[in-house]
């Protein structure tokens, strides 16, 4: 356990970093840009197709979902290339199940698309 004082200002140092750490995401790395801009349609997409309240939990949970892994992902890559910038075959382990989480998290923001979407665009 942490036994420093209680201290606003620290806290709000946290957000601070936090938000820095949102900013270098979306500003500096392409997946993180090409994920914004599918946020951005999908939420323009449910305000014209009125969806209702339970499926903008499931769209906002899913985008969200994208957005945690994908950071997630990029933070492990910088520290591997840190650790590891030559070829090691455990890295090379550390990466691909980074990215698979990336990927589960795309796939189900895509079914969930697909269900909430389709049948209000064509059916
Ligand atoms: N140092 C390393 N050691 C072993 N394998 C690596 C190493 N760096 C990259 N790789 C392999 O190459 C793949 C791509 O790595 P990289 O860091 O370029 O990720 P990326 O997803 O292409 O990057 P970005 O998200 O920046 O486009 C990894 O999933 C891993 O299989």
């Amino acid at each position: 356990m942490n036994n420093e004082k209680f201290s606003i200002i620290d806290r709000i140092k946290s957000f601070k970093y936090a938000f820095n750490g949102l900013k270098l995401f979306f500003v500096n790395d392409h997946n993180g840009r090409i994920h914004l801009c599918a946020a951005i349609v999908a939420i323009v997409l449910s305000f014209y197709l009125k969806i209702s309240g339970s499926e903008w939990i499931a769209i906002l949970s899913v985008i969200s979902a994208v957005f945690v892994a994908e950071i997630l992902n990029s933070a492990l890559e910088k520290l591997a290339d840190v650790v590891s910038p030559d070829y090691h075959p455990k890295i090379k382990i550390v990466k691909d199940l980074a990215a698979a989480a990336v990927l589960v998290a795309a796939f189900l923001a895509v079914a969930v698309g697909f269900i909430v979407f389709i049948p209000k665009l064509f059916l």
